[in-house]
């Protein structure tokens, strides 16, 4: 790891995959890029003698999602902006950052196409089998499997933000009725792109696909947890590319065993941040009606760059006292 010049024109970036591009809107605005530290990313990291360094000394740090908690801010008290590459923050303890007087950021618009895209992909591959079908070609089987067709049927979203509505406008070409539940929407919301909204019961009830895409937050923690599976059509297929922790995944398992959901498609699981729900993992893998990716929803290369650019954008205007773009701020705790 490169030493910073001075503390206050110094940003660490730990987000894997920052590119030159990024870099250079931090470089050209006279900061200092201190790159590495990736294994902090990680949730159980540690922080090594290099990163203690950099956040020692930079007054901005890039981040993909490792923990921040309020130790960490008292611990570093020159770090005042933090950016995080992506736009789900559970990672973080917001109400820490507020009473150690930081920025937190986050990069709305950036990659939700990306996470759309991923959600329709799993409701394609998982209702039509396409890795069974795989696996099964692999081993030199040329049999016909039958799987379901996205036309004619009810997707349920859950949580209507900027990503749902863009796999809403997706759906739009798959002859579908979509039907969301949100309890948080404004009143006056101008575009649900042709979404009718419904209660969580009647998205539980009435979905052939239920789509996750609401914050992890206490209130959404296990969502869908034994009593929301039992409410779920024994066909229905659930999709998760939000956050694991949104799912109960022991109920999951026991229901996908019991024959009771169709099957489901997790970009991510509880595995990813409790190493405890690993061998629950390891049984939804070998489920042929269960396909998992690795929290790649967010990561093209497209939506990559532009989170990237983002967050330095973010960084430089923070720093050089330049207004942000409102949808960026989590919370501002710098100014009284
Ligand atoms: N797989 C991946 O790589 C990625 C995953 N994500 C995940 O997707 C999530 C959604 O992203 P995005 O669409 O941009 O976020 P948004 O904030 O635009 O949308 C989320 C929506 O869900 C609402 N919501 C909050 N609580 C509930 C609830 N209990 N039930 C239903 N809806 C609720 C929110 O309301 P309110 O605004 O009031 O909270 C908001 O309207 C992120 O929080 C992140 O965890 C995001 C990007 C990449
Ligand atoms: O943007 C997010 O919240 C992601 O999960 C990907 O980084």
């Amino acid at each position: 790891m490169k030493r910073p010049a001075n503390s206050f024109s110094c940003v660490l970036v730990t987000a894997r995959f920052f590119d030159d591009k990024a870099a250079s809107i931090l470089r050209t605005a006279g900061l200092t890029v201190v790159t590495g530290g990736v294994a902090h990313d990680a949730v159980d990291a540690v922080i090594t003698e290099d990163m203690h360094d950099a956040l020692s000394r930079c007054s901005a740090w890039i981040m993909g999602m490792p923990p921040v908690t309020a130790d960490l801010l008292a611990r570093y008290p020159n770090l005042s902006v933090m950016a995080r590459r992506g736009v789900g923050y559970d990672t973080i303890d917001v109400a820490a950052v507020q009473a150690h007087r930081r920025l937190l950021t986050i990069t709305p618009g950036s990659n939700e196409a990306t996470v759309a895209d991923h959600a329709v992909g799993l409701m394609l591959a998982v209702g039509r089998r396409y890795f069974e079908s795989h696996r099964r070609m692999q081993a030199g089987e040329h049999g016909v499997l039958v799987g379901t067709e996205l036309s004619g049927k009810t997707v349920g979203l859950i949580g209507l933000g900027r990503i749902a509505r863009l796999v809403a406008r997706r759906l739009a070409g798959f002859d579908v009725r979509v039907i969301a539940h949100d309890p948080y929407l404004p009143d006056d919301v101008a575009d649900l792109e042709g979404v009718q909204l419904a209660s969580l019961e009647t998205v539980l009830a009435d979905s052939d696909f239920i789509s996750l895409h609401a914050p992890l937050t206490d209130s959404t923690r296990h969502l869908i947890d034994q009593d929301a599976l039992a409410r779920m059509k024994p066909n229905a297929i659930l999709i998760n590319t939000a956050r694991g922790e949104l799912v109960d995944d022991g109920a999951l398992l026991a229901a996908l065993q019991r024959g009771r959901l169709g099957g489901a498609g997790l970009d991510v699981i509880g595995s990813e941040r409790d190493a405890s729900l690993e061998a629950i993992t390891r049984e939804l893998l070998t489920l042929p009606n269960v396909i998992c990716t690795q929290h790649t929803g967010g990561s093209s290369r497209e939506g990559l760059e532009r989170a990237n650019m983002r967050a330095a954008q973010c960084v430089v205007a923070a720093l050089q006292g330049q207004p942000l773009p409102p949808d960026a701020i989590v919370v501002d705790g710098r100014s009284p």
